[in-house]
């Protein structure tokens, strides 16, 4: 059985020769592991010397959205992120997939500082389904909360209800809705080009044998969560 290898950081004051240089999580190129279409959505900080940058510390995250691919984990990160007690990394860092032999230190260093009792979190749809990931990840600790967007995060994270209706405006050429004040922007901000793409007709034969084929599955979900999503 791996061993948890989690370990808290204390308070930290000074910040590393990397850290100086920028923070690339929050600039989107986390060395090149952020996904294109990702990148561009992270926000960025105006400056790397702020106060808000020199205090707390970086530390492995404790919840991790690990798919499903295109099931709306940008927005969801996003919009968890409105939330003070979250910080997150604004781009993905394929650490379980592409990076894991760069070391939890590495990925430890791409986080966000955090003060103690915000959460620290990431998004990188493509854990899902690498076959590697649950052991790396068990690996990190044991206790870090894994979410898969399927449906709604209740209070899984165990967050107070602060992000409402009124952080959001209807966005009607997107056709989803957008955040007023993104973290770190006064802006009202939607994601980018590659969300909300326009969708071609599906002939209707081609819907039924999708149905037929993922029924199955459906089912078996259904089953495990004890939970009828009523995709049928
Ligand atoms: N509220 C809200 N805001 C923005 N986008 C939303 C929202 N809800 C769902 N979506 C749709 O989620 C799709 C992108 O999912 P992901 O962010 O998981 O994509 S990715 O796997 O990281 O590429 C993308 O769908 P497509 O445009 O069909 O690709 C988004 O439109």
């Amino acid at each position: 059985t791996p061993s948890p290898l989690y370990e808290r950081q204390t308070f930290r004051n000074k910040l590393s020769s990397e850290e100086l240089r920028g923070n690339a999580s929050r600039q989107g190129s986390v060395d090149g592991a952020a996904e294109e279409e990702d990148t561009k959505h992270a926000p960025s900080d105006s400056s790397n010397l702020s106060m808000a940058n020199s205090f707390g510390s970086k530390e492995l995250p404790q919840a991790i959205i690990i798919g499903v691919k295109k099931g709306g984990t940008r927005a969801l990160l996003e919009f968890l992120r409105v939330h003070p007690d979250v910080r997150a990394v604004g781009a993905e860092p394929h650490f379980f997939d592409r990076f894991y032999d760069k070391g939890l230190e590495w990925y430890r260093n791409l986080m966000p500082r955090t003060l103690e009792g915000q959460i620290t979190m990431e998004k990188t749809p493509s854990y899902f389904v690498t076959r590697e990931a649950p052991a790396r990840v068990f690996a990190m600790s044991r206790h870090t909360k894994l979410i898969v967007v399927m449906g709604r995060v209740q209070d899984f994270l165990g967050l107070k209800r602060v992000v409402t209706n009124k952080h959001f405006y209807f966005n009607q050429t997107k056709g989803f809705p957008c955040l007023k004040k993104p973290e770190g922007s006064s802006r009202p901000r939607c994601l980018g080009k590659s969300k909300g793409r326009a969708h071609p007709q599906i002939p209707s034969e081609v819907l039924l044998r999708l149905r037929d084929f993922y029924r199955p599955f459906n089912l078996k979900l259904y089953q495990m969560t004890g939970q009828n999503f009523g995709w049928e």
